[in-house]
């Protein structure tokens, strides 16, 4: 791991594009260093190397492996068992204006214009300093079954996180995404209960996307859902899988996944316009997706691995803005929502 931390700190001084990450339960990480500082966009998703998209699909940038140094290193996984003090600040305008956003969702649910929408909030938090691959160690730590990145480009920006959500994996013709949804605060119990809002907010995602991929694949099968922890944080999750047709490019895949129920709604238009006239802030590569494309480079296999950018952060200088939303139904209650929004926060506050 000290290679890498050098590597990066050397790309972080040069002002060169990289990114490290490290995939759910691995014992390894792979860092890709560009050599140049080219912005490189996606066009027709045949390219290979780590993608970066917007949540809006506007942008979806790439550090191609050929303009990269592709890097492996191992990890010191030790698992972080000091519990730190977590305080809770409450920002009282954020929750007035996040509770007012839920209930105006709330509100166009009851008139029909969707079934669910998923409302998100971005939080700024003052750092008295800052180490990006610090605290991307720290993830990796943290939240060894998610997956943790920190992405660098002087043109475009400074994102880390640790996601729990898969948004695609294809290998060949085999492809596998999952449902995620529903959220619970880990409270050291080990039943884990789950209420019908949560229930049925997570069956509108799998619903979504069995009838998606049904379209473009065959052999479509999907588990029954479980509970999953990331974090100190709950979701209950569905495993779909299944085999692309022929004619099912990668493109025409992800355009019918992205964005999912989970972090968009149902139905997708009408949800959309909903987030993007009302949220009143840019959700960028938040919600977006992220993660190899076309090779696989643990093993040099020509297969895809996305996931669905979550429980992260954007940092400009010594602020990290936070990014955390909440699915909301006609079941939600607000305060909850808000109450969902602070737990989903303290992941990325914990390594802060
Ligand atoms: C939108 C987020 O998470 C999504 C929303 C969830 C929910 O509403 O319960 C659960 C998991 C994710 O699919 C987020 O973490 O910001």
């Amino acid at each position: 791991m000290e290679e890498i931390v050098t590597l990066a700190q050397n790309h972080l001084q040069a002002k060169l594009p990289f990114v490290l990450y490290c995939k759910p339960n691995s014992e390894a990480g792979i860092g890709f260093f560009q050599q140049n500082d080219t912005v490189f966009e996606v066009n027709d998703y045949t390219e290979k190397g780590f993608v970066i998209a917007t949540f809006d699909g506007a942008k979806t940038y790439l550090i191609p492996e050929s303009a990269s140094a592709v890097v492996h290193f191992s990890l010191d996984k030790k698992v972080m068992t000091n519990s730190q003090q977590e305080v809770i600040e409450v920002n009282t305008n954020s929750k007035i204006n996040f509770e007012a956003l839920v209930a105006k969702g709330i509100e166009a649910i009851n008139n029909d214009e969707f079934k669910k929408v998923v409302l998100s909030r971005s939080e700024k938090v003052d750092l008295a300093e800052f180490d990006l691959i610090a605290t991307f160690k720290k993830l990796i730590q943290r939240y060894p079954s998610t997956f943790v990145y920190c992405f660098y480009h002087p043109k475009i920006g400074t994102w880390l996180g640790a996601t729990p959500e898969q948004l695609l994996k294809v290998k060949d013709t085999y492809f596998e995404t999952i449902s995620l949804a529903g959220t619970q605060i880990d409270t050291g119990s080990s039943e884990i209960i789950w209420g019908e809002k949560e229930k049925e907010e997570q069956q509108f995602v799998t619903d979504y996307i069995v009838s998606k991929v049904e379209n473009v694949a065959t052999a479509v099968r999907y588990t029954k859902a479980y509970s999953i922890k990331a974090g100190s944080i709950w979701h209950i999750r569905t495993d779909v899988s299944g085999q692309l047709n022929s004619d099912s490019s990668l493109k025409k895949v992800i355009g019918l996944l992205h964005p999912t129920p989970a972090v968009c709604g149902l139905p997708k238009e009408n949800s959309k316009a909903f987030i993007v006239k009302n949220e009143q802030y840019d959700r960028s590569f938040y919600t977006g997706f992220l993660g190899e494309l076309n090779c696989n480079f643990t093993t040099s296999t020509n297969s895809s691995d996305l996931y669905v950018n979550l429980r992260c952060m954007q940092i400009k200088g010594l602020q990290a803005y936070l990014y955390m939303g909440c699915g909301i139904t006609k079941d939600s209650i607000p305060a909850k929502e808000w109450e969902e929004s602070v737990n989903k926060s303290m992941t990325m506050k914990k390594v802060l």
